[in-house]
């Protein structure tokens, strides 16, 4: 695990999500280090027990903190909180290419400090992508509705980018690599050979015939059907507009499971199209993985939330959901 930025609420739900799992009995399956600075731990635990939370004794954790000592004001970022969060997940990346570990749980970062810090990423899927020289990753979140068991998954075929360059980074190549990724994820994490995928359209109801955009008409509808005769096993269902794709997943996520409209995975087009529903039905169960990695990497799929840092109010639900879902698949492919 990485603290993530040490002035967000990284280490609280880390400690929380711990105490969390202990309670439950499933913590004495997980093998954890957890990378970051041993002195925000303790710190992030006092308050936690101040102010009369649950949360986990970071004397009982294996940290691993070789990173030079840091002053840091819970929700107050600043260059300094933003490299040691870059430094924390340097190291944990380095423990997987070195198979020590066989996966890493992040903590939230905040690509605004990273900036500041003089690190050029647009977030840690892309720090990850490169230190690892992977080829074709994905940013993908999957959670389970606690009222009806369902599980809503999603791949976002762009990820942070401008929404002005989503039409030209969009081409058939990088929407096969992005299908495949999923058809590949689908089969291997979750047992599904015969998925059924719903691919968003990129315009408003779909382009309407090239009335309200003209990219559906123009390729990806004759893409669409290439993908069909490739992968006769799959169902693909598109190109959906955008506005209605999801209607079925709130329904299988609320009451109606199984839910004929709902699909075993969505392609969203860019960020905001998939992360909008993820975050609307599933904000404290979804889990950001990045498939196509060497080793496992989950992470909640919430930020730094600097504005509550160090009140004790951030929940811990989602950060729990990394931890678990990183040991099913570190049992799944077996390292
Ligand atoms: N995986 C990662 O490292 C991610 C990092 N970020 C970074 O986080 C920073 C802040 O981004 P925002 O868009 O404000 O999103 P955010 O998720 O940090 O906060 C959005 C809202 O949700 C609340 N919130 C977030 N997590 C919560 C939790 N566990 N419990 C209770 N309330 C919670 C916050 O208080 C805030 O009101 C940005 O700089 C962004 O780069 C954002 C998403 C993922
Ligand atoms: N909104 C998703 C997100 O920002 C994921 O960020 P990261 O895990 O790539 O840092």
């Amino acid at each position: 695990m990485t603290l993530g930025d040490p002035a967000g609420i990284g280490p609280e739900v880390i400690l929380k999500a711990l105490a969390a799992l202990e309670q439950i009995g499933s913590l004495d399956c997980f093998e954890l280090v957890v990378v970051g600075s041993q002195s925000v731990l303790d710190k992030t635990y006092e308050q936690l027990i101040a102010l009369g939370c649950a949360c986990f004794d970071p004397g009982q954790l294996n940290i691993l903190d070789s990173f030079p000592a840091i002053h840091v004001t819970p929700g107050q970022p600043n260059p300094e909180t933003g490299a040691a969060s870059f430094a924390y997940l340097e190291q944990a990346i380095q423990l997987a290419l070195s198979g020590k570990v066989s996966g890493i749980v992040t903590g939230p970062i905040s690509k605004t400090i990273w900036q500041q810090a003089g690190y050029d990423y647009p977030g840690q899927t892309e720090v990850l992508a490169t230190q690892s020289q992977s080829q074709s990753t994905g940013m993908f979140f999957v959670g389970r509705s606690p009222q009806t068991g369902w599980v809503l998954r999603t791949l976002l075929a762009t990820t942070h980018i401008p929404l002005a360059q989503v039409p030209q980074a969009l081409t058939p190549d990088l929407l096969t690599q992005k299908l495949e990724l999923l058809i590949q994820t689908l089969k291997q994490d979750f047992g599904l050979e015969t998925p059924r995928i719903a691919i968003a359209g990129l315009n408003p109801h779909s382009g309407e015939q090239g009335k309200l955009g003209r990219e559906e008409v123009e390729w990806m509808q004759t893409w669409l059907e290439s993908m069909k005769v490739k992968y006769p096993q799959v169902e693909l269902m598109g190109l959906v507009p955008p506005d209605t794709l999801w209607v079925g997943a709130g329904l299988a996520w609320w009451q109606d499971f199984p839910c004929p409209t709902a699909y075993d995975a969505y392609l969203a087009l860019y960020h905001d199209q998939g992360l909008i529903p993820v975050k609307m039905l599933a904000f404290d169960q979804a889990v950001n993985c990045t498939l196509g990695l060497p080793f496992i990497r989950t992470s909640p799929d919430h930020g730094t939330a600097f504005d509550i840092a160090g009140r004790g109010i951030a929940r811990s639900e989602s950060m729990e959901a990394a931890l678990a879902w990183a040991k099913t698949l570190s049992r799944k492919r077996a390292f």
